[in-house]
This record gives structure tokens, sequence and C-alpha cells, in this order.
């Protein structure tokens, strides 16, 4: 006869399994191209930080952010005020983030400190119940993510520098429309994606819309996005996006401040987008009665994590603000927190950026989890976010950033080494 046996379920952790009791933050360096923006050139290599928390019963959270040496000391604050803590607490975390460290930093850092720690708290949530971090943040609403082609000015390599030789890589130059139209080639065709966004503030505006203009003729079909970061002036802004009338999706940042933001959007006919004059909760009252954007670039990096930037949606959704997402170089924790998060904010109304076909080479995950296909990334379906820590890869880029002897990203001072009278003062025209 055939007995059916029933298997003793998993023993669910109990609050005290769930203590955090180890902490471990290790600062990287990865290699990255000579992309071109509008405060100079990006070095050689980033700086980032891999963030380890781990529980009393052995379980395991990842976060990312940047790096940079008074990044790593505030991490330190950080990790230090949560020891003992449960993972599932993450508003208690917060508070007790927020209240160790140095009350004259920015509530920007502030933010960006927690949510490293916020995402890898979900991570061990997902990890602890079975679930992914897109369920605990109430369930996907898309199962794919889509993300823009993120086009750079470039050089063609790192010149030589220091006794160093130059450092040559796949891209090629860009510095000219038919450049930016060949990396984008390249780019959509190993990745598939379905919407462009070109930075700009590099070369005077006008040369800019030469390749917007090439790149529509290129890629007819492709909605098409221009982000000079505070490079022009408010009347430059507004020739410039009469000049692109019709041709952009949305106008990122043309112009420094919600005032000067609100003068160019009542004269333009697309949206304007902000990852710069939009950067807190607090700052959205002012944007909302200067109508000073209509698409907010959110990023949990600087939106204090995965919960609030799904609050961010909430928000833009009750004031008719468009939602995307920001990034900066990064690896695959974040995106695969990035990629969560998207799915599980039903406001996301725009194709992320992505800078993962520029460094994803360098990753510190196990190959797998995450893939472009179509320019969108299905949805890790693993436990918390879905991805595995390479441990060798960490050690090595660990020794790399040892032997760099990195402090902070300095864009403009990289490219003064090349061009002394370089200045990044904006707007520039
Ligand atoms: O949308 C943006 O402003 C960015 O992506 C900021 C980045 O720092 C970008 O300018 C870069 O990587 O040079
Ligand atoms: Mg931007």
């Amino acid at each position: 006869m055939k007995t059916s046996t029933t298997l003793p379920a998993a023993p669910t952790p109990t609050a005290a399994d769930l203590k955090i009791t180890e902490i471990t933050i290790t600062p990287i360096a990865f290699s990255d191209p000579p992309l071109l923006n509008a405060v100079g050139v990006h070095e050689p290599l980033v700086h980032r930080v891999i963030i380890e928390v781990r529980t009393a019963n052995g379980l395991l959270g990842l976060g990312e952010c940047a790096g940079g040496q008074s990044r790593l000391e505030n991490l330190a604050v950080g990790a230090n005020a949560i020891k003992g803590l449960g993972v599932f607490d993450t508003s208690v975390m917060e508070q007790l983030i927020t209240g160790a460290l140095d009350p004259s930093l920015s509530s920007f850092e502030k933010a960006a400190v927690f949510s490293a720690f916020e995402v890898a708290a979900l991570d061990i949530q997902g990890h602890a119940t079975g679930r992914t971090v897109s369920e605990l943040l109430g369930g996907t609403v898309r199962d794919e993510v889509p993300f823009s082609a993120y086009l750079f000015y470039k050089w063609a390599e790192h010149p030589a520098l220091d006794g160093k030789p130059a450092i040559t890589d796949e891209w090629g130059e860009a510095l000219d429309p038919a450049g930016l139209v060949r990396q984008a080639q390249k780019m959509i065709g190993e990745y598939g994606f379905k919407s462009i966004k070109l930075k700009g503030g590099v070369f005077p505006p006008a040369q800019e819309i030469e390749a917007i203009k090439a790149l529509r003729e290129a890629f007819p079909k492709l909605p098409l996005r221009l982000d000079p970061n505070t490079a022009w002036t408010v009347e430059t802004s507004q020739w410039v996006a009469r000049e692109t009338d019709g041709l952009l999706e949305y106008l990122e940042d043309p112009t420094p401040g919600l005032e000067g933001m609100g003068e160019v959007a009542a004269a333009a006919s697309m949206p304007l987008a902000t990852n710069m004059c939009v950067v807190a909760f607090d700052h959205i009252k002012r944007s909302v009665e200067l109508d000073s954007v209509q698409v907010i670039l959110g990023d949990h990096h600087y939106w204090g994590g995965l919960r609030h930037t799904r609050e961010l949606g909430t928000l833009c959704q009750t004031f008719g603000i468009g939602l995307s997402m920001h990034s900066n170089s990064h690896l695959g924790i974040s995106l695969a927190a990035m990629v969560h998060v998207a799915a599980a904010t039903p406001a996301l109304t725009y194709a992320c950026d992505t800078h993962y076909p520029w460094n994803g080479h360098n990753d510190v995950v196990k190959p797998g989890a995450l893939r472009f296909v179509d320019g969108s990334v299905r949805v890790p379906t693993g436990t918390g976010l879905g991805v595995e820590l390479d441990r060798d890869k960490l050690a090595e880029l660990h020794q790399q950033y040892l032997d760099a002897k990195m402090t902070a990203r300095d864009d403009t001072g990289y490219m003064q080494r090349f061009m002394p009278e370089y200045t990044a003062d904006l707007p520039r025209w």
C-alpha cells in the first residue's frame, strides 16, 4: 500500500535568527571607458562599494553603492548603528542610521547610506521567506523591465598617463554624430534597447542637436532623450527645445535649478526630466508649484532605498508627474535592485537608464540571473535580489581598488590632466 508522507515544513526563522550579526563593507574599483559628460571624463576606474549583511542564522544580504572616502566612513557609522537589529525592521534601521550619521551631512547622503543597507536587508528578508524582493515590495506589475541605450560621447581610449600605456576598449571613438550612431548600432545590436538617451553637455548645443537628428534618422521609431546635466542657460535651453521640437521623448536637466527649469518648461513642447533639481522628497512641493519638471528620474541609491522609491512613484502619480530611473556606473547588485523596484512600481512610465553595457563585464555577481533581452531585464526569480556574489571577482576588484589608491570620483580633475584650462563651470553655453 502506498502511503503519503508530508515533509516537515522548513522552520520559520525566529526574530533572534534574523538579527544582524556581521556587516562587511568592501570598496572595489572596476574599469570604465573614457565617457565624456558636462564636467569632464570618466576615469579608467570606478570606485564603488559592496555591502554584505549577515544574520545570526547565517543568511546573507547584498547591497551596492557609490564609493568615496567619506562615503566609506559614513557606511561604517551606519553599519555600527544597526548591529543587532532585525532585518525586517527597516523603518527603525533608517532612524538609527540617520540618527548616527553626522547631523551636518546632507539628507541626500544620509538617504544614500541607508539605501545600501535597506537593499541588503530586503535581500535577506527574501531569503528568509522564500520570496523575491519585488514580491516584498508589493509584487510585480511587469515581469520585464525596459532600459534605454545610454549613449556617451567618448574618446577612442584612455590616453597614456604617468608612464602607463593607453587603455583601449571595444566601443571606439564617438565624438560626432556618425560616431554616436555607430555606438548606438552596436549597443542596440547587443542589448536590443527600444529607446535612446544621449549624455550631452559636452559640445556646443548645435552639435548635440545634429547628433539627435542623426540618431532620429538612423532609428526613426525609437524615443530619444538628451541630458546635458545643466550645461545650458535658460535661453539656450529654450532655443534647444525649439530646435528639437518633435524629436525628444524628454529633455533632461537642460539648466540648473527649479526656477530655471520652470522657465524652460513653460516654453518647451516636450516634458522636462530631472535627476538634479528634484532629488529628495522635500524638493517636490516647490517643483509642483513651479511645474519645473514633468518627469522625475528616481534612483533608489539616493531616494532612500527601494520602498521610498516606490513611494516616490505614488507621489508622482498624485501630481501627474512621469517616473523614469537614473543610473550611475554600477554592477549587478544595483541592477538587480533597480529591476526589482521597477517591476514593483506601477507609476514607472519610462524605460530606465543603465550604465551596465559600459561596466557589466566587470560584474561581481555570477552570470545568469540578469540578462538583457530586447532591451529589457526579466525580474530574477531566485529569492531576495536573486543574484549571487562571485567572491573571486570581489577579491580581484578590491585589490584593484587598493592598488589604485582611489579616494573619490573626479571627472573634472581627470580631464584637466589632458586639458589644464578645462573648467566645470556650468551653465557653459
Ligand atoms: O542622468 C544623469 O545625470 C547621469 O547619468 C549622471 C552620471 O554621472 C553621468 O553623467 C555619467 O556617468 O557621466
Ligand atoms: Mg541626468
